[in-house]
């Protein structure tokens, strides 16, 4: 990695240095990132001039200085922004059965997020009463939003209770996939109250800080309205959604998102991402929307660190320092692209990507053709009793049906993927995501109401 920061391309330094004059954290990151795809001119990242031109644009990109993603759109951010450094994703369950007051809530949810994401205070401007608690809790004052982006979903038990119950006039909009829930896999161990829930709020953001603050305060906010159920803190992308993005590593320590959906791919977006109109009758407030779906999933690390590094690249189908498929014989930076062979042979004529292989087993090959956006984070929660990292990926995707595109892809992972063996499902959650907000809309979701 050193080698690589000296060989930082002209003008990625001046970006890292701003970047670095707001936060420490990221001018560090910024410099490694900026080098590494200028320095070896990654497929995908163009060669010398035009690398460089990339990878000094992913430099500014990064620059929190400059980076601030309108709450407003057509689709709502955080789905094919550039993902960011950091998320922390919460989810609440609303404590009130007026329909009002949840309206009220998330109505006053999208100002504080229109404001959050420009880079204001909550309220718009210090609290002039100092005698009252201020509106903003205040720890991201003055700090710019770091492109920050805040995506809200709505969960099976908005429109229906465990019981049934129509807890808020919403049951006959239920779209088909929430009512029919997530299925079991083999393998999994969900711990109870740490999945699903009414409401999702996924932050991302390149700074951390900037992340806590935003669900501290739509928590606050939330105050005898809904409380929170569960909340996940993630440090590290697992995957890129933009080809302007180097490729991440994941804690097994293999680069991760090579072959994920872009915001490039328009065609692919509508066909694997966003709910169409015709998708389902129940529901077409969700149109342009998506499914967002999550799997919280340990990492035994320990024991993976124990694995022969080519063992460990059969069980994953790539080469570990590039990212290049196995079938490709002698990798350089320039194969991580490439399309996988499955018939190529490698050693003693056996398959060089090995069919139990994770990428063989997940791919849209074997799939119907199905692919995901995969949006995830490393997350480590300390240690275990034992001294082990408590740690692994909190695997996001977001895909306009589950039911075709994730289950079972899911399903044929947990049964026949050799990377099952180091996993550890612990929590699930599935939502709905409505799509952006329209000129004139006060709320989130809003067509969900009308
Ligand atoms: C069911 C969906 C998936 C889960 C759950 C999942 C978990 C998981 N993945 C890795 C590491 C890698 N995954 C890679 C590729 C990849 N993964 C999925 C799906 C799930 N992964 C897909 C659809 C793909 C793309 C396959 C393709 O089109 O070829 C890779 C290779 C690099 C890449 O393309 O991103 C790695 C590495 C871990 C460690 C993990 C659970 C902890
Ligand atoms: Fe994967």
């Amino acid at each position: 990695m050193a080698e690589q920061e000296e060989r930082g391309p002209a003008g990625a330094d001046d970006a890292a240095a701003t970047a670095g004059r707001s936060r420490g954290l990221c001018r560090r990151r910024l410099v490694a990132g900026a080098g590494i795809a200028g320095a070896l001119g990654i497929a995908g990242f163009g060669g010398g001039v035009a690398g460089r031109a990339l990878a000094e644009r992913e430099a500014a990109g990064r620059d929190p200085g400059t980076l601030a993603y309108p709450f407003r759109g057509e689709t709502q951010q955080g789905i094919t922004t550039p993902a960011q450094d950091n998320m922390y994703t919460a989810a609440f369950d609303v404590s009130t059965d007026d329909v009002a007051e949840l309206k009220a809530l998330l109505t006053e949810w999208t100002t504080a997020a229109e404001q959050m994401c420009a880079g204001e205070l909550i309220g718009g401007e210090p609290s002039a009463n100092k005698q009252a608690p201020p509106r903003d809790t205040g720890e991201a004052w003055g700090y710019p939003p770091a492109g920050l982006s805040l995506t809200f979903g709505f969960g099976a038990t908005l429109f229906a209770d465990a019981g049934g119950a129509d807890r808020f006039g919403l049951r006959d909009r239920m779209p088909g996939v929430l009512a029919e829930g997530v299925p079991k896999f083999a393998n999994e161990r969900l711990q109870a109250g740490s999945g699903d829930g009414d409401l999702l709020v996924q932050a991302c953001s390149n700074d951390p800080q900037v992340c806590v603050h935003a669900i501290r305060n739509l928590t606050r906010i939330a105050f005898g309205t809904a409380r929170l159920r569960w909340g996940q803190i993630g440090y590290g992308r697992t995957s890129s959604t933009s080809a302007s993005q180097e490729t991440p590593r994941n804690l097994f320590g293999f680069k991760d998102g090579t072959a994920n959906v872009k915001a490039e791919e328009a065609e692919a977006l509508e066909e694997h991402v966003r709910v169409q109109a015709d998708d389902d009758a129940a529901a077409g407030w969700l149109t342009g929307g998506s499914y967002f779906v999550a799997r919280k999933i340990r990492m035994h690390l320990e024991v993976w660190d124990r694995v022969r590094l080519a063992q460990q690249e059969e069980v994953i189908g790539r080469d570990k320092r590039y990212g290049a498929p196995l079938s490709v014989a002698d990798p350089a930076p320039e194969d991580e692209f490439d399309a996988v062979d499955y018939d190529a042979a490698g050693e003693g004529g056996r398959p060089a990507v090995p069919a139990d292989s994770h990428v063989a087993v997940v791919s849209p090959e074997q799939n119907d053709g199905h692919r995901l956006l995969r949006r995830g984070y490393n997350y480590t929660d300390g240690n275990d009793s034992l001294g082990r990292l408590d740690a692994g990926l909190f695997f996001i995707a977001y895909v306009r049906d589950p039911r075709a595109g994730f289950y079972p892809i899911l399903q044929r992972m947990t049964q026949h993927d050799a990377l099952t063996e180091y996993l550890q499902h612990e929590a699930s959650a599935l939502f709905a995501v409505p799509p952006g907000l329209r000129e004139g809309d006060t709320m989130v979701g809003q067509r969900l109401f009308e």
